[in-house]
C-alpha cells in the first residue's frame, strides 16, 4: 500500500536589513524609518550572493514598512535578478518600537541607566522602554504607512512580547501558508523582528531570547519539516563565520 506523502519540506530565509545609519551611530532606531549606508547596501549584495551560491531563490518575499528593510530587498532581488517578484510589506514586520529610546545613543543610554538595565532594557522579555514622547507618537499615528491601523493599535513603546505578539499572526496567517505551499519564502526584516520569528520557529525560553543576537546582512537559512518545525536549531547562517562574529558586535553595541 502506497503511503501517502506527507507535506513536503519548506524553505525560509530570514535576513536583517543591511547596516542602516542608525546602526552606524550606535543609536536605538525601533520604527525611526533611517535609510541604510553605503556598507548596509553593500551588506544586502553580498547576502544576494551567498542566496546564488547556494542555490537559493526567494519566490515569496516580506518586508517591514520601514524603508531599511524596503531598500535591502530591492538590493537584494535586483542581484538575483528577481525585481519583478512581489514583495508584502506589513508594519507587523517592523523593528520593536523603542519609545523614548529611539535616536538616542545606546553607550549614553548605557551609562545612564547602568549595565543591567541597559541589558534588560535591549534583550530581555518583559522589560518595556518609556513612550515615545507624544509629538512623537503622534507623528507616527499619523504616518499613512499606518493608515489601516486604529491609532490606538500604535505602540507608544513596545516589550519584547509586544512583538512576539504582533509578529505571531503574521506567521500564522501569512509566512506559514506560503511555506506549506512549497514556497521559499524570504523575510527582510529587523534585529528584534528576527528574534520574536526566531522565538516562535525555535520555541525559546526566556534565557535563550535574552541570549540571541542578530547581525544585519547575514542570511540565516530556516529549512522547515512539513510541519514547519526547524530541521536544526537556530537555523543555518551562509556565511556562519562572518555571522556569529556580527552578531557578537550586535551583542557588544553600546559597550
Ligand atoms: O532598533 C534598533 O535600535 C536596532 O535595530 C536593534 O537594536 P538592539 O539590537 O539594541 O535591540
Amino acid at each position: 500500500m502506497s503511503r501517502t506523502a506527507g507535506p513536503a519540506p519548506a524553505t525560509l530565509i530570514l535576513l536583517r536589513h543591511g547596516q542602516s545609519l542608525a546602526n552606524a551611530q550606535g543609536r536605538f532606531t525601533g520604527w525611526t524609518d533611517v535609510p541604510l549606508t553605503p556598507r548596509g547596501e553593500d551588506e544586502a549584495r553580498t547576502a544576494a550572493r551567498l542566496l546564488v551560491r547556494d542555490g537559493l531563490r526567494p519566490d515569496a518575499v516580506h518586508t517591514s514598512v520601514l524603508r531599511r528593510s524596503i531598500r535591502t530587498a530591492d538590493l537584494v532581488l535586483a542581484e538575483l535578478d528577481r525585481a519583478w517578484l512581489p514583495v508584502l510589506r506589513t508594519w507587523r514586520l517592523n523593528e520593536r518600537q523603542y519609545g523614548a529610546l529611539a535616536g538616542r545613543p545606546k553607550s549614553e543610554v548605557r551609562r545612564e541607566v547602568g549595565d543591567d538595565r541597559y541589558r534588560e532594557l535591549r534583550r530581555s522579555v518583559t522589560a518595556r522602554p518609556a513612550p515615545s514622547p507624544p509629538a512623537e507618537l503622534a507623528l507616527l499615528r499619523a504616518d499613512p504607512r499606518y493608515a489601516r491601523l486604529r491609532p490606538d493599535a500604535i505602540p507608544p513603546a513596545e516589550t519584547f512580547a509586544d512583538v512576539v505578539a504582533r509578529i505571531t499572526p503574521y506567521w500564522t496567517d501569512e509566512l506559514a501558508p506560503a511555506l506549506r505551499a512549497g514556497r521559499t519564502v524570504l523575510v527582510v526584516a529587523h534585529g528584534n523582528a528576527l528574534r520574536a520569528l526566531i522565538a516562535v520557529l525555535d520555541r525559546l525560553d526566556d534565557a535563550a531570547v535574552e541570549r540571541l543576537n542578530v547581525p544585519t546582512g547575514a542570511p540565516l537559512l530556516y529549512a522547515l519539516t512539513g510541519d514547519l518545525r526547524p530541521v536544526a536549531a537556530g537555523g543555518r547562517y551562509l556565511d556562519p563565520v562572518t555571522a556569529h562574529a556580527a552578531a557578537a558586535a550586535v551583542a557588544a553595541e553600546g559597550h
